[in-house]
Order: C-alpha cells, then structure tokens, then sequence
C-alpha cells in the first residue's frame, strides 16, 4: 500500500515539473527572439514566470484596460459585483427574496400576479436564453457605446465615432432617422418599458426593463392577444418585435445598482444608469454619450422640446445629480469615457 501511494507521488511529482517545464520553455521561446541557454538566466527566468502568474492572473480581455479589471479604484472595487446578472434568464429565474419585495415597492403595485407563474408565462413565450453580448472572451474587447437621450447630443457630430462600437445601446423614445449625423444610426440593443416603447428594426435586441409585475405581464400580451393597453398611462396593445429579440433586465441586478451604486438615492434608478451599469458588467471598453441635464438641471430630449423633463426632480422618483456624480467619477477614473456633447 505504502508503495504504491509513493510511486504515485513519484509519478504526480514528475509530471507536474514535467508540465510546468515545458509550459514555460514554450511560453519562453514565444517572448524571445535570441535565445542564450545559460542555466542561470533559465532560473530567473523561471522564477519571475511563475511570480507574474500569482501577480497577474489571466487579463479578462484584450483591450488596452479592461473595466472588470480591478486593483485601480478602491471606490470602484467596492461597489462593482462581477457577480450581480443583468439579464433574468430562464435558467435565473429565481428572484431573491429580499430583491422581490423591494421592487414590488417600485410602482406600488397594490395586487400583484405571482410572479412565478408571470415568469413561468413570459418564458414560455420569449427564449429566455440571455444574449451572445454576455459571452465573455478574453482574447476580445468588446467596445460599448452607451446613448442616452439628452439634448446635448444636438449638432454633436458623434454619430460616426458612435456607429464605430462593436455595441450601440439606446434607450426609450429615442430616434436615429433624422439625426444620424448626431446619434449615430447604429443600434444592437435597446431598452424599454411598457410605457416608453417604440418599434424597433428587425436586428435590433429589445431589452424590457421591467418595474412591476404588470410589464411583464404586458409582454406576453402583447406578443399575443393584446389584451394589456393601460398601466398608469396607454401602452402599445401589439408589438412587433419578434419574441426571439427579447431580453429582460433582472430585477435583482436593479436592486445592486440602487444599493452599491445609487446609494439608496431616489426611489429607483433611471434607464439612463441602468444601461451604463448593464454596460459595465457586459462590456470591455463604454464610452457614455447624450447624459447630461439642461441648465435648468431638466432632462431635455436630443429629438423634442420635452416640457416634461423636470418632473423626475418634483417627484424624486431620479437623483439626477447624483447619478451623474457616478458618471463623472467613472470618467474620471478611466472606467468610462464620457462625451459631453454641445
Ligand atoms: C416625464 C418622464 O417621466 N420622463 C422620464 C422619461 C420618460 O418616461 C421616457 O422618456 C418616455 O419615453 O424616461 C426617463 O429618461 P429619458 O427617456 O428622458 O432619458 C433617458 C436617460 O438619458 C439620460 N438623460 C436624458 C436627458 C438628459 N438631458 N440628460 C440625461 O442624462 C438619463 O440618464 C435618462 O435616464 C428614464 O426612463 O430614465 C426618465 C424621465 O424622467
Ligand atoms: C415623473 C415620475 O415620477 N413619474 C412616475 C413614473 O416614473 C417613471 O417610471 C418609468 C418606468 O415606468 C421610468 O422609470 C421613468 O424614468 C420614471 O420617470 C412611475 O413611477 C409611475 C408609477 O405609477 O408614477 C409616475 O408618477
């Protein structure tokens, strides 16, 4: 018995040097072009291989700085969770407790539908299947461009410089035909709720933003018979996009987002921060275009004279500045780039 686990030890042993010798050796022969064979720098050499292997570990992606990367802002380590999922997905459709009963506060809802029977529903018409965009490679960079909608976007010229991302996210009302020059005419992923939606084209991924049961009730109505055409004010009875285009944002990455990021400041956060948070645990490199208030500190449109756009601070619904104060850090840490447009 004895014996036997020896010779195993021997045979683990040898193999191991055995591996981890020629991994370097190849690994050695890639880095050099002159190779000396002196056995002494073949021992530095070595030892300093296996010390960056502890230092620095595998790079998430190949892009110049990678988001995910921590070890640059102590601010942005604490608060950013690689593990929080922006997408509820069939297979995650299990809502935390505590996560549930917070968002059933969002809107209030005063008799809401089970929401497992209302996922179990939803995703018995959509895929549910999450999106390709989350397949991370670490041989890729995947560069996003996050646009809100801000009328700081008028006579910008960034539509080229958007258009240029692997990823165009946009959200809401927002327009592109008529203002290309400005806002780009490229979009892969747009996110809505009931009562902000638009009709997308057909490339396009919807990604449904969901802050009571009834939006995710809407959305198998709407694919099918039209029933839903009212929440607090009309909503599309049908729409167009095909079911296989829909994505749903998770209730408890919102709830991360309130908490680590926000602060608890507002009631919940706007479209706006949860698309460039979403941005940030999906993508590489984000570059932020359209956010910023008018001078009255409104959220004025890129497309229309919105008279509407100061109700968020009336009824506190948005912490505006401080969502944008997270904005600015972010740019001011090199995790975001932030255009401020005109
Ligand atoms: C009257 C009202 O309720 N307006 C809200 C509208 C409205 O519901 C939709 O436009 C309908 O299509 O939606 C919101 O926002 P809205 O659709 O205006 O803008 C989307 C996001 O862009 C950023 N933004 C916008 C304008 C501006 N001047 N500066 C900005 O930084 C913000 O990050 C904003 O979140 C929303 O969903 O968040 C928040 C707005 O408060
Ligand atoms: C201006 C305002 O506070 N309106 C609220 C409305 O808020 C809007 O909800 C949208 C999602 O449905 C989205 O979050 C947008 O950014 C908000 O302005 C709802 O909370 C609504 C619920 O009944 O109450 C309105 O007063």
């Amino acid at each position: 018995m004895v014996v036997v686990r020896r010779r195993n030890v021997k045979v683990f042993t040898f193999a191991f040097l055995l591996i981890t010798v020629t991994s370097f050796l190849l690994n050695y022969t890639h880095q050099v072009t002159s190779t000396t064979w002196d056995p002494r720098h073949l021992v530095v050499q070595f030892s300093e291989h296996v010390q960056k292997l502890f230092k620095y570990p595998r790079r998430p992606c190949s892009c110049h700085t990678c988001i995910s990367e921590l070890g640059r802002s102590l601010w942005f380590d604490q608060r950013f969770n690689s593990t929080m999922q922006p997408f509820l997905t069939s297979h995650n459709a299990l809502i935390p407790e505590d996560s549930y009963r917070w968002w059933l506060k969002l809107q209030g809802e005063k008799a809401p539908k089970s929401l497992n029977d209302t996922l179990a529903e939803l995703f018995g018409v959509i895929p549910g299947d999450g999106d390709p965009l989350q397949e991370h490679g670490s041989d890729s960079c995947r560069r996003c461009a996050v646009v809100g909608n801000s009328g700081n976007l008028r006579q910008s010229q960034y539509g080229h410089d958007i258009d240029s991302h692997d990823f165009v996210l946009r959200m809401n009302r927002a327009p592109t035909a008529g203002y290309e020059s400005d806002v780009g005419s490229k979009t892969t992923h747009h996110f809505v709720y009931p009562e902000s939606y638009r009709e997308l084209a057909a490339n396009v991924s919807m990604i449904l933003i969901p802050f009571k049961t009834l939006d995710l009730r809407w959305v198998v109505t709407a694919l099918t018979t039209g029933t839903i055409n009212f929440t607090y004010v009309p909503v599309p009875r049908k729409i167009k996009v095909k079911k296989e285009k829909i994505l749903v944002y998770n209730p408890a990455f919102m709830k991360y987002i309130y908490e680590n990021w926000l602060e608890h400041h507002g009631r919940y956060p706007s479209t706006g921060l949860l698309s460039l948070m979403f941005a940030l645990h999906v993508c590489d490199e984000v570059n932020v275009y359209g956010f910023g208030a008018d001078s009255k500190g409104h959220w004025h449109h890129y497309w229309e004279n919105n008279t509407s756009g100061g109700a968020f601070r009336k009824t506190g619904v948005h912490d505006g500045d401080f969502e944008f104060n997270i904005t600015l850090t972010l740019a001011s840490i090199e995790k975001i780039k932030f255009f401020k447009g005109r």
